[in-house]
């Protein structure tokens, strides 16, 4: 490890970063890129609400919804199933719900990083329920080990099948703050 990922990484948790996957520059132009065509996807009569999956997406949803240049709302929704493991526990603790009515709104729900899976089939149907005009999902990382219906409408990165950190992702908490994306 270098020393710069040794100044803002450490050794947290026991655990040490092994490579940057994704650099702050790379991060920076995809994210930009999503923002461009999430802006040109819709049209003026879409109500936009954007909802980030907390607390993983915080950093890349600040980051993309300051880049997408039409009218938007955004809300929030927290949700958990990894606790301190690197592997999903398959149940999902849904810890906070939008205050925002989705009914008839062109919503996109925005992940940090789809993985086994588990957490947007649970929470699909769930938000379907509520009857929005659309309903699509944006996330920064996908490792493609599962095909979700619906598919994922804007993925920032096809990713590695190894447990990624920092640009808001976790391992049990520590990583979060990290401007890039590295493996553990
Ligand atoms: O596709 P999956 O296997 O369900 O994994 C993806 C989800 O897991 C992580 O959340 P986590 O439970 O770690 O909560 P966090 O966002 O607070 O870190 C991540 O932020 C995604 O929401
Ligand atoms: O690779 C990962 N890193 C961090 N959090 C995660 N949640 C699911 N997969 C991951
Ligand atoms: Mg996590």
């Amino acid at each position: 490890m270098s020393t710069n990922l040794e100044a803002s990484a450490g050794q947290l948790g026991g655990r040490d970063i092994r490579r940057v996957v994704y650099s702050e520059e790379r991060i920076a132009t995809r994210v930009r890129e999503m923002a461009d065509e999430i802006t040109h996807h819709f049209g003026p009569d879409d109500d936009l609400l954007v909802v980030g999956l907390l607390k993983g997406s915080f950093v890349f949803l600040a980051d993309l919804v300051r880049r997408i240049q039409r009218p938007l709302h955004v809300d929030f929704l927290v949700a958990a199933s990894y606790g301190t493991g690197t592997v999903s526990t398959g149940d999902l603790k849904l810890l906070y719900d939008p205050e925002a009515s989705l009914r008839d709104r062109s919503v996109v729900i925005v992940e940090d990083i789809i993985d086994s899976g588990h957490t947007l089939q649970r929470l699909v149907p769930l938000l379907r329920e509520r009857e929005p005009r659309s309903l699509d999902v944006c996330t920064l990382l996908h490792k493609r080990l599962v095909t979700l219906d619906p598919a994922a409408r804007w993925v920032g990165f096809d990713a590695p099948s190894e447990f990624l950190v920092g640009y808001g992702l976790d391992h049990a908490e520590d990583f979060r703050h990290l401007p890039y994306v590295a493996s553990l």
